[in-house]
């Protein structure tokens, strides 16, 4: 009998169908409480899980005994209470390296947006503001050749030091856990702590995931110390930066403008005090959001969670330990 899973994501034809060549598959709207108990039978008796975004924690897995693998269309993983996954034995799969180049591209269009305005001044372009000639109100700043921070050198922020590096001419600063010195090699890329990067870089880019130690590591004081001139980008996740400290550091002119495509509280509300900060770029969470990279995601969850379920781990999976 083919193991069965839960699906709460829309996938693919040809997706769908391959899972349902491995599994019998019980698709459902998302993962709220309402949804659990309304399909109570399948998750009691699923093996495997897959989607994307929304929150897996001890409360649901207590809902799903035979669960023993989850895969998710994302290579963060914030969203999952892995210790509680670690005690259960339940793998967690996710999809790194898919992703990698496109999110990277994301990063330069924030890079280049909020240093050249390309959102602000193409409004007032349609707004029909465009008639005599500009004035240096409508200038950005260079980016090329300017000092780019990299807050979290992982495979995300080597992309972006890539492109940085040899398209822009940007010498690199990084921080991280540890030393990268394949990013050292071939970017010339300069290890720093964290508040000489700060100090020293026009453009901070957070490229880190969510956990206990990088929660609000951005705050009041990191603004502080960033130059008046500097640009600030995120793409990690949201919660890694205190937002009233943001929002507060561009209205008092501690910092020059902010890309942002990941926020504390997705979507965004529409009271946002950042929505009506003309120096700031703001994205719906679009860093893998292409059509290639989108399917790619799922291709590869797929894969990871048939994997997963015949016990192979060597590759995409967070907690390989808790097999054997
Ligand atoms: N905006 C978007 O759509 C996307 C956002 N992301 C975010 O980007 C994150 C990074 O993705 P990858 O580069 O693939 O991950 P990765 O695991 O290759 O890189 C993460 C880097 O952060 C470093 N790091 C972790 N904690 C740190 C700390 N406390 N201080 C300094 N450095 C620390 C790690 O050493 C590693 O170098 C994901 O976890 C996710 O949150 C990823 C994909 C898309
Ligand atoms: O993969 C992730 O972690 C994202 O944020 C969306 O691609």
């Amino acid at each position: 009998m083919k193991p069965s899973i839960i699906l709460y994501k829309a996938l693919p034809d040809d997706l769908q169908q391959r899972l349902a060549e491995h599994f019998t598959v019980t698709q459902v709207a998302n993962l709220k409480p309402e949804t659990v108990q309304q399909h109570a039978e399948a998750f009691a008796t699923a093996q495997g899980l897959l989607g994307s975004s929304e929150t897996v924690d001890a409360v649901l897995l207590e809902k799903m005994p035979q669960l023993r693998a989850t895969s998710t269309v994302s290579v963060g993983y914030d969203n999952f209470d892995v210790d509680a996954l670690n005690a259960r034995k339940i793998l967690l799969m996710h999809t790194p390296t898919v992703l990698t180049e496109t999110v990277a591209d994301t990063i330069m269009a924030l890079v280049l947006s909020s240093a050249r305005r390309v959102v602000e001044v193409a409004g007032r372009v349609k707004a029909g503001e465009w008639t005599s000639g500009i004035g240096a109100d409508w200038f950005g700043v260079d980016v090329h050749h300017k000092t780019m921070g990299i807050i979290g050198m992982g495979r995300i922020g080597l992309a972006l030091a890539q492109r940085a590096h040899f398209g822009f001419g940007m010498p690199i600063l990084y921080n991280a856990r540890h030393h990268h010195t394949e990013a050292e090699a071939r970017f010339q890329a300069r290890y720093c702590d964290l508040n000489t990067l700060l100090k020293e870089s026009d453009f901070v880019c957070l490229v880190l995931p969510l956990t206990e130690e990088t929660h609000h590591l951005i705050g009041k004081a990191q603004f502080a110390m960033m130059k008046k001139s500097a640009i600030f980008v995120n793409a990690g996740r949201g919660p890694v930066v205190d937002e009233n400290a943001l929002v507060e550091a561009l209205q008092n002119g501690e910092i020059h403008a902010a890309g942002l495509d990941v926020f504390e509280k997705e979507p965004l509300p529409v009271d946002s005090p950042l929505l009506s900060l003309p120096n700031v770029v703001a994205l719906p969470h679009i860093g893998s959001a292409t059509h290639e990279t989108r399917y790619n995601m799922a291709a590869c969850a797929v894969d990871n969670l048939i994997d997963a379920l015949n016990g192979k781990v060597e590759k995409n999976c967070v907690n390989p330990q808790v097999v054997g």
